[in-house]
C-alpha cells in the first residue's frame, strides 16, 4: 500500500527528509523537476512546453522542468505569475540556474500580459502548472486566477505539478478557479485531495515522481490514507487448493430481493459465486422466491415466512460462512424485523448494503438498540457497510453534498460510530475502519457506474468476507469489482452490465495468482 499523505503530513514529510535523512531541499527539487521534465519530454518531443512559474517551491519545481527540457533538446518557455521579489530560496537558485543556461522569464504582471501567454500557448504540445502546490491556503485571486482561466480554456495538454493549482489538498474541493489537469505529477507521495471524486476532476491521470526520500519516511510522520496496490489483494487472497469442495470455499446467504426487485438478489449471487464463494443461497420473501426458481441455475433459494421471521432465518442461515442483506430487500415491518433478527443473532461476517443501511438510518432501537447519532457502537461483530455517498448522509444525518466535500472524515466518522468496516462508494471507493485505517482504491472505469453495480460488489464482499478479515474483504471486493468491470469493459467507458463485472472476476483472481 502506497501512503496517501495530507497537507500537513506532507510538510512534516519535507522537514523530515532535510532534517533527518539529510537529504537538502535543493535536492528534492532538482529531483521532482527533473523526474516530471523526463515525464514531459516524453509527452511534448521537439514541441513547444508552455511553464507557467509562481514564486512559491511549486514554482522552483517549474524552472527545473524547465532547464532539464531544455538541456535534453525540447522547447520550454517560462512564464512567472507572481513577484520575483517573493520568489523562495530554492525556487530563486533554480530560476537563476535556468537563466544561466540561456533561458528567459516572461512576467505576467498585468492583464495586457496575458496576450503573450495566449499566443505562446497557441501550437504549443504542453503547458505546464507550477503556479502553486502544497501551500495553498485560500482561494486563487487576482491575475493568477485570469491566468488558470485562460489555460483552461485552450487545447493543449494540461500538466500539473504535484497538485493542479486552486486544489484543496486535503478534501480535494476547488476553493476558487483550480487548473484542470489532464496528468498531475505529484511529488514523493500521492496526498489526499487528488484522490477524492472531485478532486480527481481536476488531477486527471495521476502519477508519482519519486524524489529519492527514503521509504520509511512516511511511516515515521504519519499518514492519512493508503492507496491499494495489485500486491496487497495478491498477498491477501490465497489460490484454492486442489482438494477444495464447495462447502470449504463458503457458502453465502443472501437476503435480497423482493417482487419487482428479483435482480438485485441475482446479481448479488452472481458476484458471490464469480469471487469464489461455494454456493450462494438467496434468502427472501415467499413470492420472490417462488418468482426465482424458474430463473436461477447455480444459485438456491430458501424462504423468509413472514409470521415466524426470526425462525426462517435461524434455518436458512445454518452452516453459513457469511451473509450480504440489503439490495431490493424493502423497508417494510417484515424487512426490518428480519434485519433485526440477523443484528441480533448473526455473529458471522455480514455485509450491509442498500436497503439494509436505509433501515439502519432510520435509527429504530429494535434494531441494534443503540442509536448512532449519540457515537456509540452498536454493530457487534464482523461487519461491512456498503454505502453510497446518500445512504451515508441518511446513517450520518447529513446531506450527500457535506459527504462529498469531506469523504475521508465521513467514512472514518461512520466507522467509528458503527464499529463496522465502511466502504464508501464512488468513483474512488475508500475503505475505513473503526480502528482509524483508511484504504483508496483508485481502480476502475466510469463504466462501473451502472445499475446492479453495487449488489454485485456486495456479493464480492461477502464471498470474500468469508475468508479474509472484514477490512482486507472490503479492500479485496472493491478492487476485484473494479477491475472486474475493467476487465469486462475492454476500454469503453459505458454500455457495461453488472453481471459483466462480476463475470471479469475470475480472470483477474487469475492474473493475481
Ligand atoms: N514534496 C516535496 O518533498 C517537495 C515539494 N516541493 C514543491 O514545493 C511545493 C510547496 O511549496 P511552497 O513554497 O510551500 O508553496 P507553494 O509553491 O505551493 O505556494 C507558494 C506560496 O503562495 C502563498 N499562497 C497560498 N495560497 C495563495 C493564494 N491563493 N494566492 C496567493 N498566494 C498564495 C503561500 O504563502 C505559499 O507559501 C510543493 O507542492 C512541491 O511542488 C519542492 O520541490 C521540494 C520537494
Ligand atoms: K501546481
Amino acid at each position: 500500500m502506497i501512503p496517501v499523505l495530507s497537507r500537513a503530513q506532507m510538510r512534516a514529510f519535507d522537514a523530515r527528509a532535510i532534517e533527518v535523512a539529510h537529504v537538502p531541499s535543493i535536492v528534492l527539487m532538482e529531483n521532482a523537476g527533473r523526474g516530471a521534465a523526463e515525464r514531459i519530454l516524453a509527452i511534448a518531443g521537439k514541441r513547444r512546453v508552455v511553464i507557467v512559474c509562481g514564486s512559491g517551491n511549486n514554482g522552483g519545481d517549474g524552472f527545473v522542468v524547465a532547464r532539464h527540457l531544455l538541456l535534453r533538446g525540447g522547447d520550454p518557455s517560462v512564464f512567472m505569475c507572481g513577484k520575483p521579489e517573493k520568489l523562495t530560496q530554492d525556487a530563486r537558485i533554480n530560476r537563476d540556474a535556468w537563466v544561466g543556461v540561456g533561458g528567459t522569464v516572461d512576467l505576467l504582471q498585468k492583464g495586457p500580459d496575458l496576450e503573450l501567454l495566449r499566443i505562446e500557448l497557441d501550437g504549443a504540445a504542453v503547458v505546464v502548472d507550477a503556479m502553486f502546490g502544497t501551500g495553498l491556503d485560500r482561494a486563487i485571486s487576482g491575475l493568477a486566477a485570469e491566468v488558470i482561466e485562460l489555460l483552461n480554456t485552450v487545447h493543449v495538454k494540461r500538466v500539473a505539478l504535484d497538485i493542479p493549482s486552486g486544489l484543496d489538498c486535503d478534501t480535494g474541493v476547488p476553493l476558487g478557479p483550480t487548473f484542470q489537469a489532464d496528468l498531475t505529477l505529484t511529488f514523493a507521495q500521492p496526498k489526499l485531495g487528488l484522490l477524492t471524486p472531485r478532486g480527481v476532476r481536476h488531477t486527471g491521470e495521476l502519477e508519482v515522481i519519486h524524489i529519492g526520500v527514503p521509504s520509511e519516511v512516511p511511516a515515521d510522520v504519519g499518514y492519512s490514507a493508503q492507496l491499494l496496490e495489485r500486491a496487497d489483494v495478491a498477498r491477501w487472497l490465497a489460490p484454492r487448493t486442489s482438494d477444495a469442495h464447495k462447502y470449504s470455499a463458503g457458502h453465502v446467504a443472501v437476503l435480497a430481493g423482493s417482487p419487482g426487485k428479483l435482480g438485485a438478489a441475482l446479481l448479488v449471487a452472481h458476484g458471490t459465486l464469480r469471487a469464489g464463494a461455494g454456493a450462494a443461497t438467496i434468502v427472501t420473501w415467499p413470492e420472490a422466491v417462488a418468482a426465482l426458481q424458474s430463473r436461477v441455475l447455480e444459485v438456491m433459494t430458501a424462504s423468509i415466512d413472514r409470521d415466524a421471521v426470526a425462525a426462517s432465518i435461524d434455518a436458512a442461515l445454518r452452516s453459513k460462512r457469511a451473509v450480504v442483506i440489503g439490495p431490493g430487500f424493502g423497508l417494510d415491518e417484515p424487512a426490518r424485523a428480519a434485519l433485526a433478527h440477523v443484528l441480533a443473532s448473526w455473529r458471522g461476517p455480514l455485509v450491509l448494503d442498500a436497503d439494509a443501511i436505509t433501515l439502519l438510518s432510520h435509527g429504530d432501537p429494535r434494531l441494534a438498540g443503540v442509536d448512532f447519532q449519540r457515537g456509540s457502537f452498536p454493530l457487534a461483530g464482523p461487519h461491512i457497510l456498503t454505502p453510497h455517498a446518500g445512504e451515508l448522509a441518511r446513517l450520518l444525518e447529513t446531506t450527500s453534498d457535506k459527504i462529498e466535500s469531506d469523504r475521508f472524515g465521513s467514512a472514518t466518522e461512520a466507522a467509528r460510530r458503527t464499529g463496522a468496516v465502511v466502504l464508501l462508494k464512488g468513483a474512488h471507493s475508500i475503505i475505513a475502519a473503526p480502528d482509524g485505517r483508511l484504504v483508496i482504491n483508485v481502480r476502475g472505469t466510469p463504466a462501473l457506474a451502472t445499475a446492479g453495480s453495487g449488489d454485485v460488489l456486495a456479493g464480492i464482499i461477502g464471498a470474500l468476507s468469508s475468508v479474509l478479515e472484514p477490512f482486507e474483504a472490503a479492500c479485496a471486493g472493491a478492487f476485484l469489482h473494479a477491475e472486474g468491470g475493467v476487465a469486462s469493459a475492454a476500454g469503453a467507458d459505458r454500455g457495461l452490465l453488472a453481471s459483466q463485472i462480476a463475470d471479469g472476476v475470475p480472470a483477474v483472481l487469475r492474473e493475481l495468482f
